[in-house]
C-alpha cells in the first residue's frame, strides 16, 4: 500500500510534523514556504524549465538540529544553498523569512554560518592558528578584545573536542595534518567563533568513519542547544544513532518534501502510511529506500515513481488539512515579533585586518619550505650558472651581442620564474578567500594589499642574491650608479609580475586556465622584448605592443645603462660597433630614456594592480539569488 492513509489515525498521537513547533515552542530562527526552484535546461533546441525543488516549505528553531535526508539528486544540497543565501542561477521562488522578517543579504550572512563540504582551510596553519586568525578577522574589535578572542577561540576549542589536535597542521593532499573528523570540527568551529544563530552544514559527515560522524553530530547538536542555534545540515544516509540524535528530519526525493517533523514520530508517521520500517533496520536506510527511484527496469521506474509521488502527495495533503496550518505559522511568528534584520554590524578597521591577513600571509609563505627553498636555490643556482655562462665580459665588440643576452636573461628572470610559483600560490588562497568572503569575515582590498605587499619582498630578496650573482660574475659596468639603476629597473619589473599574477590569478576561473593564460602573455612580451626582433621593424599593426609590454621597458632601461658611455675596441678589418650608443640606435632601444621606462613599468604595474583588484571584486561578488 503506498500513500494511502487514515488522516484521523494520523494526527492521532502526533504533533504536527509539517512545522514540527516543538513542545518549548522556542523561537523560530527560518521560516520558508512554497519555495520551488526551477533551472533552464536544453531539449534539443528548445530550453525549458526543470523544477528541483517544488513548493518546500518548513520552520527551523532555536536550538534544534534538522537533518535533510534523501538519495542522491533528491535535491539536499538545493535546499540548504536556497535557505542559506547560497543559489545560484535559476528561478527561486516562494517565502523565506529570518526571524519573523525578510532576510538582509549583509546582517543575514554575518549571523549565520555556512560549513562547506569540501572544507579549503590553509594547511600548514595549526589548528589553533587558524581559530585564532578566524577570531582575528570574525570578531570585532568593537566588541572582543584580544584577550576575549583567545577565550573564544579555547571555548571552541574545548567545545569540539580540538584540544588534542591544538599544534596540528590542517594538512592537505600533500602533508599530513589532522584526521578528517578534527579537520570538519576545525571548520564548524570556526563558523561557531562568532554567535550564528542559524548553522548550515553540507554533509558535515561525508567521508568520516562512524565514530567521527557521530561525533561531530553529536558536537554540533549539543552546541545548537546550549546556544540557541538552528542547525540545518543535508546528511546522506545516517547510522541509526546518527538518525536519532537529529531533532527533526526533512525526508526529501525528487525534489518533494515526504516528511518533516521530529526524528521521534517519523516511524510512527510512515507506518500510518502503510510502510512500516522493519524492527531491526536503520530508519534512515528504510526511508531513503522507499524514496528511491528504482531504475532497474521499466516496470520497477515506473512503480517507484509513483510510490515517491504518493508519498510527496500524502504528506502534502496532511499538512495542508493538519491543524497547524500557515495560519498557526504566523501567529507563531508574530508572537516572537518581526526581528529587525537590517542591523549593520561591526567590521574591523582595515589597517587591523590588513595587518592580520598580512600576517597570516607571512606565515604561510614562510612555512611552504619547498617555495621558499625553491625561490632561493633558484636565485644562487641560476645567478651563478647564468654569471658563468656570460663570465668576465670585456670591452671588445664581441662582447656586445653577450652583453644584449646577459640583459635580456636578467630581465627574464623576472617574469616566468616569479609569475608561475606565485600564481599557483595565489589562486589556492584566492579561493580560500572567497569562501571566507562568504561569511563577510573582510574586505577584498585587505586581502589584495597583504597578497600584494607579502609577495613583493619574498620575490625581491630572492632576486636580489640571482641579480647579484650574475651582475659581478659576468662583470658588468662596475659602477655603482649603474648598479644601482639597473637593481632598481630589476626591482620595478618584479613589481610588475607580481602585478600581473594577481591580475590573471584574480580573473581565471581555474588555476589550469592561468596556467594557460599567463605563459601565453608572457610568451609574447619576450618575443616582442627587444632582443628577438628589432622594434623599429615589426609590423605597425603590432608595433604598439612595446608600450604596454614590461619586458620591452627593462630591457631597453637596462641596455641603455649598461651600455650608455661604452666603448668597445674592433679587431682588425673588421666592422663593428665602436660605442655603446651605435649597439642602442641598431637594436632601436632608444625609443624611451631609462626613466621613461621606468615610468612605464611603474605604470604598467599600478594597472595591474588596479585590474587584477577589479577582477576579485567580480570574482568575489556574490551572484545568488535572494527572497
Ligand atoms: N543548475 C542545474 N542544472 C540542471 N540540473 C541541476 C542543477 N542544479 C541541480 N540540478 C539537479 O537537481 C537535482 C538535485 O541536486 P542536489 O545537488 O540538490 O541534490 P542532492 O540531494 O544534494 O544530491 P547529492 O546527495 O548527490 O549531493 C539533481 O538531479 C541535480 O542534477
Amino acid at each position: 500500500m503506498s500513500g494511502s492513509f487514515d488522516e484521523e489515525a494520523l494526527s492521532e498521537g502526533m504533533s504536527t510534523p509539517f512545522h514540527g513547533t516543538p513542545a518549548s515552542s522556542s523561537e523560530p530562527i527560518l521560516q520558508w514556504s512554497d519555495l520551488t526552484y526551477e533551472v533552464k535546461t536544453k531539449a534539443g533546441k528548445t530550453a525549458e524549465w526543470k523544477t528541483i525543488m517544488s513548493k518546500g516549505s518548513g520552520v527551523a528553531c532555536a536550538g534544534e538540529t534538522i537533518a535533510i535526508i534523501g538519495s542522491s539528486g533528491a535535491g539536499k544540497t538545493t535546499l540548504l544553498n536556497a535557505l542559506s543565501g547560497r543559489i545560484e542561477g535559476g528561478r527561486l521562488s516562494g517565502s523565506i523569512l529570518y526571524r519573523g522578517a525578510k532576510r538582509h543579504p549583509g546582517s543575514f550572512k554575518r549571523t549565520t554560518a555556512y560549513v562547506q563540504q569540501d572544507d579549503l582551510m590553509h594547511p600548514l596553519l595549526t589548528v589553533h592558528e587558524t581559530l585564532t586568525y578566524a577570531a582575528k578577522l570574525r570578531l570585532p574589535n568593537s566588541q572582543y578584545s584580544e584577550q576575549e578572542k583567545q577565550e573564544r577561540v579555547q571555548s571552541v576549542m574545548r567545545q569540539l573536542r580540538l584540544d588534542g589536535a591544538k599544534n596540528t597542521p590542517i594538512g592537505d593532499a600533500k602533508t599530513r595534518g589532522v584526521s578528517g573528523g578534527e579537520r570538519k570540527r576545525v571548520s564548524v568551529g570556526m563558523e561557531l567563533l562568532t554567535s550564528p544563530r542559524l548553522l548550515f552544514l553540507d554533509e558535515p559527515t561525508s567521508g568520516l568513519d562512524s565514530n567521527s560522524s557521530e561525533l561531530v553530530v553529536e558536537l554540533v547538536k549539543g552546541i545548537s542547544k546550549d546556544r540557541g542555534i538552528a542547525t540545518l545540515m543535508t546528511i546522506h544516509q545516517p547510522s541509526a544513532r546518527i538518525f536519532n540524535l537529529f531533532d527533526k528530519v526533512i525526508l526529501l526525493s525528487q525534489g518533494r518534501v515526504v516528511y518533516f517533523g521530529p526524528v521521534s514520530e517519523s516511524i510512527q508517521y510512515f507506518a500510518k502510511i502503510g510502510h512500516q520500517c522493519p524492527v531491526h533496520e536503520n530508519p534512515a536506510d528504510y526511508f531513503v529506500d522507499i524514496m528511491t527511484l528504482d531504475y532497474r527496469s521499466d516496470a520497477t521506474l515506473a512503480e517507484s515513481k509513483e510510490r515517491v509521488s504518493a508519498l510527496a502527495d500524502t504528506f502534502a495533503r496532511y499538512t495542508a488539512e493538519s491543524n497547524a496550518s500557515l495560519a498557526e505559522k504566523q501567529s507563531l511568528v508574530r508572537s516572537y515579533g518581526e526581528q529587525d534584520n537590517s542591523q549593520v554590524i561591526a567590521k574591523n578597521g582595515w589597517l587591523y585586518e590588513y595587518a592580520t591577513l598580512a600576517n597570516r600571509d607571512w606565515v604561510n609563505a614562510m612555512r611552504n619550505i619547498p617555495f621558499v627553498i625553491g625561490q632561493v636555490v633558484q636565485a644562487i643556482f641560476m645567478g651563478v650558472l647564468i654569471g658563468f655562462m656570460y663570465f668576465y665580459l670585456k670591452d671588445d665588440s664581441l662582447s656586445v651581442m653577450n652583453r644584449m643576452g646577459v640583459l635580456f636573461i636578467i630581465t627574464v628572470n623576472a617574469t616566468f620564474p616569479v609569475v608561475m610559483p606565485l600564481l599557483s600560490m595565489y589562486v589556492q588562497e584566492r579561493d580560500i578567500m572567497v569562501r571566507e568572503r562568504a561569511s563577510a569575515a573582510f574586505r577584498i582590498s585587505s586581502f589584495y594589499v597583504s597578497k600584494a605587499t607579502t609577495f613583493l619582498p619574498i620575490i625581491l630578496a630572492s632576486n636580489t642574491i640571482l641579480f647579484i650573482g650574475i651582475y659581478f660574475i659576468a662583470h658588468l659596468t662596475f659602477d655603482a650608479a649603474k648598479f644601482f639603476i639597473a637593481l632598481a629597473v630589476f626591482y620595478c619589473v618584479n613589481m610588475v609580475s607580481i602585478a600581473f599574477t594577481l591580475m590573471v590569478g584574480s580573473g581565471v576561473e581555474s588555476l589550469e586556465m592561468g596556467f594557460i593564460f599567463a605563459p601565453s602573455i608572457l610568451t609574447i612580451q619576450l618575443l616582442f622584448g627587444g632582443l628577438f626582433s628589432n622594434p623599429s621593424t615589426i609590423t605597425p599593426v603590432l608595433r604598439w605592443i612595446r608600450w604596454v609590454n614590461p619586458v620591452f621597458h627593462t630591457f631597453a632601461a637596462l641596455a641603455q645603462n649598461e651600455l650608455g658611455g661604452l666603448t668597445f675596441t674592433c679587431p682588425p678589418e673588421t666592422q663593428c660597433y665602436a660605442t655603446g650608443e651605435q649597439v642602442l640606435k641598431s637594436y632601436s632601444l632608444m625609443r624611451f630614456n631609462i626613466w621613461q621606462s621606468v615610468l612605464f613599468l611603474i605604470m604598467l604595474g599600478a594597472v595591474n594592480y588596479a585590474i587584477g583588484y577589479v577582477f576579485l571584486r567580480w570574482k568575489a561578488k556574490p551572484k545568488y539569488l535572494w527572497l
